[in-house]
Formats: structure tokens, sequence, C-alpha cells
């Protein structure tokens, strides 16, 4: 894909439906009774590894791809049919994590997998709460990564716990209480910030009960969940891309209509604050208890920033994005306490340094993030985004103020998160 300086982005747009969200109502809608409809699922690869793994477990889902809409005719907690094949997320973190924890719960067993990426990311952390909930789960090559083995619980029920986590991971904390639904008792997480609670929101919404005090959560084992309607909003983490682009590019204007805001989602909001930008929300609604809002963006000059500490989880996916606004930034901006990027899809600090230095941006990596001082030209480079879609839509980004052509390799990996990335840029793109 061949990016060139372009601009200025123009008029009202939505971004696809919020990732999180869509596989956390695929498998609240399978645990649950009855139907559950989804409005603007995203129909991203991510999204649909999640369908599939459900499909393989005996669970009816019907798919409108043109609509965005999902309905799963859920058999309740104990409604998953024995396993016949080997589960296979894709790239999907969300979706082996999560799943993982649903399956300990079972009393069929399970082998559970991805793609080169996932098989590298690390899962020990959910092994080391898993296994305390007396779950019968290993890593297959005994290395802590995918393919995971799982079988029935050790006794009847797992175990209920409180697990201290010692990362704020969403993840994490939705594999244990996920598994908390098949647990003997209560399971309470701790984690040291607050992770994205759309397990805790959505879960409530179903019937569960969920109590949050502080940075703890905790859940009440066997709830009876029943299916419901939802509506997913735009993903934040999709919007990024689009916001960064109007900040960026001079005579921007654009309003990304119905994105989610949620307060543990919107670190990127807060941080284009500090940096000057002219950011409004219009429009504030609230549904099936997530937070949504039209978005108006205008071209601003931004200076550079400081970000870390408990910041980091509301904003995580957004780094790559905030990077390159850095570059366009009048001074210093460091980001730190960020070492989960190094386990992404990628390892995003060096991705982020290497294709950033090739375009001739003044960036430093740190262990936990990276240093970058605003203001010098970039130039179109040849990006290598290995495979990651946040990568990749980063570096188009810079793309449309970089001189020269920027050319992105493997650019059909933005489907994980964002089917149809390129098309909406150039369409709001000429939108002149
Ligand atoms: O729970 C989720 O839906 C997610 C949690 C985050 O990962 P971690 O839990 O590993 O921080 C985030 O990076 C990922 O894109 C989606
Ligand atoms: C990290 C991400 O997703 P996951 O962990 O689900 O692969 C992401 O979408 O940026």
């Amino acid at each position: 894909m061949i990016i060139k300086k372009n601009g200025p982005l123009k008029g009202n747009l939505s971004v696809p439906g919020d990732k999180s969200i869509s596989h956390r109502a695929v498998m609240l809608g399978a645990l649950a009774k009855g139907k559950t409809e989804i409005d603007n699922f995203l129909m991203g690869e991510d999204c649909l590894s999640t369908i599939s793994c459900f499909r393989k477990m005996g669970i009816h889902i019907e798919q409108d791809i043109r609509n965005r809409k999902v309905i799963v005719f859920g058999e309740g907690l104990d409604g998953l049919k024995a396993l016949t094949e080997i589960l296979d997320v894709g790239n999907s973190g969300t979706t082996i994590r999560l799943l993982s924890g649903i399956l300990c719960g079972q009393n069929f067993s399970s082998v559970i997998t991805g793609d080169t990426s996932i098989q590298k990311r690390p899962m020990g952390r959910i092994l080391t709460p898993l296994q305390q909930m007396e779950a019968d789960i290993e890593s297959v090559n005994n290395n802590n990564c995918a393919p995971l083995r799982i079988n029935g619980p050790k006794n009847q029920r797992l175990k209920g716990i409180h697990y201290k986590s010692p990362i704020a991971s969403a993840q994490v904390k939705s594999c244990v209480l996920l598994a908390g639904l098949y647990a003997d008792g209560e399971t309470h997480v701790t984690e040291p910030a607050v992770s994205r609670n759309h397990t805790e929101i959505m879960l409530s919404y179903f019937g569960g009960d969920v109590k949050v005090t502080g940075s703890t959560v905790c859940v009440k084992p066997r709830p009876k969940l029943s299916g419901k309607k939802i509506n997913v909003p735009g993903d934040i983490s999709s919007a990024a891309f689009l916001m960064a682009a109007a900040l960026i590019v001079p005579n921007s204007e654009i309003l990304i209509e119905n994105v989610g805001i949620n307060p543990t989602r919107d670190g990127i909001l807060k941080v284009c604050s500090m940096m000057g930008a002219d950011i409004k929300l219009l429009n504030i609604k609230k549904d099936g208890g997530e937070p949504a809002a039209d978005i108006l963006v205008r071209h601003s000059s931004l200076r550079g920033t400081e970000i870390g500490g408990d910041l980091i989880p509301t904003l995580i996916d957004e780094i790559p994005i905030i990077a390159i606004l850095a570059c366009f930034a009048d001074g210093k901006t460091v980001i730190k306490d960020a070492q989960e990027l190094r386990v992404k899809e990628s390892d995003r600090i060096e991705a982020m340094v290497k294709n950033l230095s090739a375009m001739g941006a003044d960036v430093e990596a740190t262990e936990d993030g990276m240093i970058i001082n605003g203001g010098k030209p970039l130039r179109g480079a040849v990006i290598d985004p290995k495979f990651d879609h946040r990568i990749a839509m980063s570096f188009a980004v810079a793309g449309l103020m970089a001189d020269g052509e920027t050319e992105i390799l493997n650019p059909e990996c933005v489907n994980i998160s964002f089917p149809g990335f390129f098309e909406k840029v150039s369409g709001t793109v000429n939108k002149m």
C-alpha cells in the first residue's frame, strides 16, 4: 500500500464497532440462555475468530456481515458442546485469554492455539491464576505459551480465589472472572491499576452478580445469564487513527460519530488534550452501561507531553499512534511504564522506533517506552509493520504528512481490527 502526502480530512464518518465489546458480546451471549442480538458488531478477523471458536462448541451464531449484525443463540453456562477439533484464535490475544478462562470450567477437554504471533505471547499470566483456581491447564510445549491444553476442573468446580494480579490487564482480569462463573464461591481480582472494564459492565447487564470496589472486582458463581440486545459503540482505538490524522493534517475537521468513551478506555482523549488538541465530545449517551459520543476533531498545533503510570492501561493500544502525534508536536514526548507493548502482536516499541527512524524521526527506545523529540519533518520510507494492524495504521497516518511515498508492507493486517481502514482514510481525505 502506497501512501502519499494528502489532505485535509473533512466530513462526518463512523468507525467499526469496538473489538473488546464485540468479543465479549459473543462470549457472554453464548453462556447466556436465549437470543443475544448484537448490532454494529466488528466484522474484523479477531472477532470472527471468537465466533468460529464458539461455533465449534455447538453454539448457533447467525452473521449478517453487510449490516454488521450478529445473533448468538446462547445455551447457558453448561451448554457448550465437547470439541472434536483444536480451537484456533488466529491473531487474537483477547480470544485465547478470555476463552481459556471459560474452557477451564467445562467438563470436556480442549486444545487452544493461534498464529505464530499468538504462540509467542505470554500465557503464564493466565496459567498462574487458573492453576490457583485448581484448573487443569498447561502449556503443551511447557514454555508458558500457546498451544494450551485444558481438561475439566480437577474437582467438580473450580476454586474461587482472590487473585492479586501483578499487571493491569483486562485480559487477565476477564479470564479469571469468567472462570469464576464456574467456581465454588466468589472470585476476586485486584489489579495495580484499573484496566478496561467491559467484562464487568456486560456481565452485570446479562444478569451476573458483579461488585467493583476500587481496583477490585468480585463475581459470584453460577449466575443465571439471559440473552440481551447489544449496540456496540464505535471503537475508540480505531477512531484514534482518524483523530490523529485530522490533528496533524492542516485544515482538517472531522466528526467521528458514536465512539465508545468508557473512562477505562479514554486515555487517548486525555493525552490529546494534554498535547493541546482541539477535540470536543458531542451528543454523549449511554447504552448497555457503555458511554459513547460524537468526537469533533480539528487540526491543532500540538506540544510534547509525558505519559505513564495509571494512564497507560487506558490507552495501551493507542501508544503507536500517540508516538506519531509526538513527531508532529513541539518539544519532547516521554512514554514510560508501557513495557506491555513488548508483548503485543509485535514488539510495538521496537516496531515504532525502527520504522520512525527510517522516516527520519528523532526517537529513542527505552525498556518501557520511548522518547520522541518532535518537529523533525518525516520522509516516506518502506514500513514493515510486522503483521501488526496498529503499526500499519499508525504509519499510514504518518504517511499523510511525510515527504515522498510511504509504502506499508502487508497492509491487509489492518483487517484484524479495522476492515476498510484505507478506504475510510482516502474517502475522508478526498471529501475536500
Ligand atoms: O481485554 C481486551 O479486550 C483487551 C485488553 C488489552 O490487552 P491486555 O489485557 O493484555 O492489556 C488490549 O491491549 C487488547 O487490545 C484488548
Ligand atoms: C493487543 C491487541 O489485541 P489482542 O491482545 O486481542 O491480540 C490489539 O488489538 O492491539
